[in-house]
């Protein structure tokens, strides 16, 4: 049934935020991990979206809060075990994302074998830009990314360095977790990722579309 309820501003919807880990073989490199053959996925809640006006926050609980800019793309269409072929026809568009990331938090969670919630789903772990339609973005693997913190380039990709496409991740996740208009997939981040800390802005862009900026400010217990 038709939604009456607009995706250009999909944040407002409480739906899912599915993200990818690792889709860039450099960063997985950083990181010491090794090069998936498959998509390694996890979200987070959509209490987790911030816009730029409001803080980043660095979780009480951390004392290493790293950037990651990266993809996003936003559901257009519902659909379930969607096919490689069809996955662009339940695309509405994109979005700049960043997945903040508490990394000591995530170290500890993986030598603990436990789940990456505390360190990746945290409030304001998920800045977003405004909704980018999908006729502004003809070719969504062929954009430079980048992020700066206080005018200093950290992070700069290209989407055409991903090791899953768009509609590889569209069908994988589809087949796993039913995609539902207004859902959004952070596609992962390029190598570069590092610390951010109380007072740092945060300017990150995707070329010749759009950037944002936001400012980290550390969260009360
Ligand atoms: O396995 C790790 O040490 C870290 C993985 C990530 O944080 C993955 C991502 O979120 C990403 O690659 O974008
Ligand atoms: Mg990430």
């Amino acid at each position: 049934m038709a939604s009456s309820k607009n995706v250009t501003t999909f944040w407002e919807w409480g739906r899912k935020i599915i993200c990818v880990g690792r889709n860039y073989a450099e960063h997985a490199m950083e990181l010491k991990n090794a090069i998936p053959t498959e998509p390694v996925l996890f979200l987070k809640p959509s209490s987790a979206y911030v816009k730029e006006g409001a803080p980043v926050l660095v979780p009480y609980y951390s004392n290493n809060l790293h950037h990651e800019v990266e993809l996003g793309v936003v559901i257009g269409k519902q659909g379930v075990s969607i096919s490689q072929k069809a996955a662009m026809d339940h695309v509405a568009g994109y979005a700049l994302c960043l997945d903040m990331t508490a990394r000591d938090i995530q170290d500890e969670c993986k030598k603990k074998g436990m789940p990456w919630t505390l360190a990746k789903a945290f409030n304001t772990s998920c800045p977003v830009s405004d909704f980018i339609s999908k006729e502004r973005i003809p070719d969504p693997h062929n954009l430079k990314i980048w992020l700066k913190v206080n005018d200093q380039l950290r992070q700069e990709g290209h989407t055409s360095s991903m090791i899953f496409s768009i509609p590889f991740l569209v069908s994988y996740i589809s087949s796993i977790i039913a995609l539902e208009e207004g859902d959004l997939i952070l596609t992962g981040t390029p190598k570069g990722v590092a610390a951010v800390k109380e007072h740092d802005e945060i300017h990150a862009g995707l070329d010749g579309i759009l950037s944002m900026k936001f400012t980290v400010q550390k969260q009360n217990p």
